[in-house]
């Protein structure tokens, strides 16, 4: 059996966050010497650190939250391709790929280089896709890139037709030392009750 490969961002106190957004911390709150047994921490973040699901409740307020994502969306077969660098990732750009029997599509962009700094821009998702996409069966899509949506945006338009075409968005992956081809995904967000997105554990095995 192949092993599991970690495609997510190690949280740590240093990990750049959306511009403005809460700062990741993780602190001992309760000492093994001031409790006498155990050391217990507090982690205080943003729901969109790092590699994380988003919710549809991230963008509507009236779309669904965390615990009402199904679980099977975020584990099971995914297939990544490669795309270097593209200015925009559009119908164009995935003529060529192979979706047959694809529910989980993982796109490399390689266009995050320097995770230590937040990205000025990013390639976008031209929000024709979604119906291409959804059209194909892709029910999951996940980039190596903090947003689906150019980083200005305001409207969110991606964010919102993938929605509607019932494709859900996995963010912030670290795709960089991962080959195209057919693995086993998992990424399970937390059951979280009323959040609008959740850190992920990603990995992936190569099937
Ligand atoms: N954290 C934020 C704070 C302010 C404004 C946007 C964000 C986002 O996270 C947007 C991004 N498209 C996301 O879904 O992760
Ligand atoms: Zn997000
Ligand atoms: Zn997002």
């Amino acid at each position: 059996m192949n092993p599991w490969i970690d495609i997510s961002q190690p949280l740590d106190n240093r990990i750049v966050v959306w511009p403005g957004d809460t700062p990741f911390s993780y602190k001992v709150t309760w000492s093994k010497e001031e409790s006498g047994s155990v050391n217990v921490g507090q982690i205080t973040m943003s729901t969109h650190t790092g590699t994380h699901i988003d919710a549809p409740f991230h963008f509507d307020n009236d779309g669904k939250r965390v615990i009402e994502l199904d679980v099977n969306l975020y584990i099971g077969r995914a297939r990544v391709i490669h795309l270097p660098k593209p200015s925009s990732i559009g119908i164009k750009e995935l003529s060529g790929v192979e979706l047959e029997g694809v529910t989980r599509l993982l796109i490399r962009t390689d266009a995050w280089t320097d995770r230590s700094v937040f990205p000025a821009a990013i390639p976008e998702i031209e929000p024709e896709l979604a119906y291409y996409l959804g059209n194909k069966g892709i029910q999951l899509l996940g980039l190596d890139l903090p947003s689906v949506d150019p980083i200005d945006s305001k409207e969110l338009s991606a964010h919102h037709e993938l929605t509607r075409h019932g494709i859900h968005i996995l963010e912030g992956l670290v795709l960089d030392h991962i080959d195209s081809g057919d693995y086993e995904l998992a990424a399970l967000p937390l059951s979280l009750v009323e959040a609008d997105g959740s850190p992920v554990r990603a990995v992936l095995r190569r099937v």
